[in-house]
């Protein structure tokens, strides 16, 4: 297989490829650690005498290749690249054949940034502890030394010893669970190639609901009726993709429900979804993420982003598919726009706040950590590139070039550049398809030119934004209309359509007409993840303060970063919520996902406060050792303060 030169990793799979992973594992929870062993085959292409992994902040303690004992070494992370973390080269002797088996016995540290360590207060049960991982995009090199890029495929099978109150699952098929009277040992297999990123598990005090033959809910015990109502239609959900795309193919379409502090909506683990309590709104109104994350068993899983600079090619084609299935289950036609409408605002949300070099679909990653480029841009853009496919072509050729698309490349890799060509092959004698802009979307930063969307959908959502925008301290023109029964994807079309309408006029709603909105709506007591955090966003941009407490209540019981990450920002650009957005990370840093912890960091500008310690001069950093001791929020604030005089 050819590989490409990726420059997330540190590993050579031009010359050595992984092919095949048997992980065993123990977990200890008081030294929060794994305990484990990573076995590959290794496909060995030709003169090849090391074999080089990723690893970040793993103790590796032995390597052997085929059964004997062999010398590696650990490299030292380049300080202006910590993400990429450490290669570990290991010796291949000369006299191998085309495959080795390569050993390695090690230990996962406190440094982990793949996994979430729970204590028992941070879970439903209370009772007992909780760990997950999450990944994406080059966290696995955390968890187990490995090729941590996407190009390099392999199976796997696990065997995992955990506590006996705790139950083991992953992103593969179970296959076997024997006790002792202190332990359960589970194992897995993935039979389908998948990249490292896809490698994730989680333990804990779970149980599970059937919701079809394939389809199984988990959570921790108390959640469980609840999550199998919330995600009851993800049977419904696979059979449409599988409709749009072909069958199938890893067998198994379970849900893992994770505690509030899991950092992303969803996670597309094979075999196993991961998703947040955020969803459970408890009328399966924001379950479109559950189809986003099923889409991804074709779009990701199935045909996989060659690095992380074409993962538009993993996200836009899943919203896609994502929008096709909602457009489905809500049987009509219009949802398709309504819902891309949504999605342009997400868009201009992030071509707002991103630098222009991740603005582009292919972005120049370079030395750059792929956690600081993630953004609705590949989401949000790439879905408007192939919106815009859609359109050049008419929707039922498009929907058969989908089909032929992943029948191409499944269990592959996908670029860009292959991606055009195949299109433009596809449709070789259809003269429109030849006059496509693709360097203009490929690379070019900000917003594509805007689509002519149908608006049936919006129009009401939109006008009511107007009516609200026209009140302007005047109770009289407070909107009559009725939303009590409008669904939350309206409600979320009114608040984007507000927002919007307020940054196109470089003002923010005044506080009177937020105070008038709370009155009327309640929204700030609703239960629906996305329609507080919205109606949060506007109060807090108009200056209200009463919505403190409410924000600081949300960003503290749960760590989705789509939610946190905004909502911090905004609190520390207004001057009334700066102050207690720090006190409030400092208090909760622990709470929050080691992924999460770090981009919070770097939006309230503590990384700084960080880098200025290590250069302040004796002098200062006696003051700063004082004040540290004292380990207060405080102090954080108080040297905000004075960089900012
Ligand atoms: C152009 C960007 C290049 C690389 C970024 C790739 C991954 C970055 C990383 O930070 C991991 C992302 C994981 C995402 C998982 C699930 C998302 O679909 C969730 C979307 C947000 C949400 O709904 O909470
Ligand atoms: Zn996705």
């Amino acid at each position: 297989m050819a590989v490409t030169l990726d420059p997330s990793s540190l590993s050579n799979p031009h010359q050595a490829i992984l092919t095949h992973l048997s992980w065993e594992a123990t977990v200890d929870f008081t030294s929060r650690r794994f305990l484990a062993k990573a076995k590959y085959t290794v496909k060995i292409f030709s003169d090849c005498d090391s074999l080089r992994l990723d690893t970040s902040e793993l103790d590796i303690h032995s390597v052997s290749v085929d059964g004997t004992p062999v010398a590696f070494s650990l490299g030292v992370p380049d300080k202006s690249k910590s993400h990429l973390g450490s290669c570990l080269e290991i010796a291949l002797p000369p006299s191998l054949g085309k495959t080795a088996t390569v050993l390695i016995t090690y230990a996962t540290t406190r440094n982990c940034s793949a996994t979430q360590w729970l204590p028992p207060q941070q879970t439903a049960g209370k009772k007992y502890p909780y760990v997950f991982t999450q990944c994406q995009a080059i966290h696995a090199r955390s968890l187990l030394p490995c090729m941590d890029c996407p190009s390099v495929k392999m199976t796997y099978d696990a065997c995992v010893t955990v506590p006996s109150w705790a139950t083991c699952v992953m992103s593969a098929l179970s296959q076997t669970k024997t006790s002792t009277t202190d332990t359960n040992t589970y194992t897995f297999s993935q039979p389908v190639p998948i990249p490292s990123y896809l490698f994730a598990l989680a333990i804990g005090e779970l149980s599970s609901r059937d919701i079809s033959q394939r389809c199984r809910v988990w959570s921790e015990p108390s959640m469980v009726e609840n999550v199998a109502y919330e995600f009851g239609q993800v049977e419904e959900f696979v059979k449409v993709a599988e409709g749009l795309t072909m069958e199938y193919q890893w067998g198994r379409y379970d849900i893992l429900c994770l505690p509030p502090s899991f950092p992303y909506g969803g996670m597309e683990n094979p075999c196993l979804t991961f998703v947040t309590p955020t969803l459970l709104a408890g009328d399966r109104s924001l379950a479109d993420v559950v189809a986003h994350e099923a889409a991804h068993s074709w779009s990701g899983n199935l045909v996989t982003n060659e690095t992380w600079e074409h993962f538009w090619l993993n996200e836009g084609w899943t919203i896609f598919l994502q929008r096709k299935i909602m457009t489905k289950i809500h049987g009509d036609p219009k949802f398709f726009d309504f819902d891309a409408i949504s999605g342009w605002e997400d868009l201009k949300d992030s071509v707002k706040e991103m630098p222009d070099k991740y603005t582009k679909l292919i972005p120049d990653l370079g030395d750059g950590d792929p956690d600081d480029a993630f953004s609705s841009v590949p989401y949000e853009k790439g879905f408007n590139l192939l919106y815009s496919l859609e359109k050049l072509v008419g929707a039922d050729t498009f929907a058969e070039f989908t089909k032929a698309y992943f029948d191409e490349f499944k269990f592959g890799v996908i670029n860009s550049q292959k991606f055009r060509s195949f299109f433009e092959e596809y449709f070789k004698n259809n003269s429109c398809v030849m006059k496509f802009d693709w360097d203009t979307w490929l690379y070019k930063p900000g917003m594509p030119a805007i689509p002519n969307f149908d608006r049936t959908l919006s129009s009401a959502c939109e006008s009511l934004a107007d009516a609200w925008l026209s009140v302007n301290g005047d109770a009289t023109k407070i909107p009559k209309t009725d939303i009590s029964g409008w669904s939350t994807s309206q409600k979320i079309c009114f608040l984007d359509a507000l927002m919007s309408k307020c940054t196109d006029r470089e003002q923010p709603l005044p506080m009177s007409t937020v105070s008038m909105m709370k009155t009327a709506y309640s929204m700030h007591e609703t239960r629906n993840a996305e329609v507080l955090h919205r109606f949060c966003m506007i109060s807090i941009e108009s200056g209200d303060a009463s919505i403190i407490p409410v924000v600081v209540r949300f960003i503290t019981t749960q760590g989705r970063m789509k939610f946190v990450r905004p909502l911090y920002r905004a609190l520390f650009l207004s001057e009334m919520g700066k102050d207690a957005a720090v006190a409030t990370f400092l208090k909760h840093r622990n709470f929050y996902h080691p992924v999460c912890a770090k981009m919070l960091a770097k939006d309230l500008k503590l990384d700084q406060v960080q880098d200025a310690k290590k250069s302040t001069t004796h002098f200062q950093k006696h003051l700063l050792i004082g004040a540290m001791m004292a380990a207060t929020s405080a102090i954080a604030i108080a040297l905000l303060r004075s960089k900012r005089r």
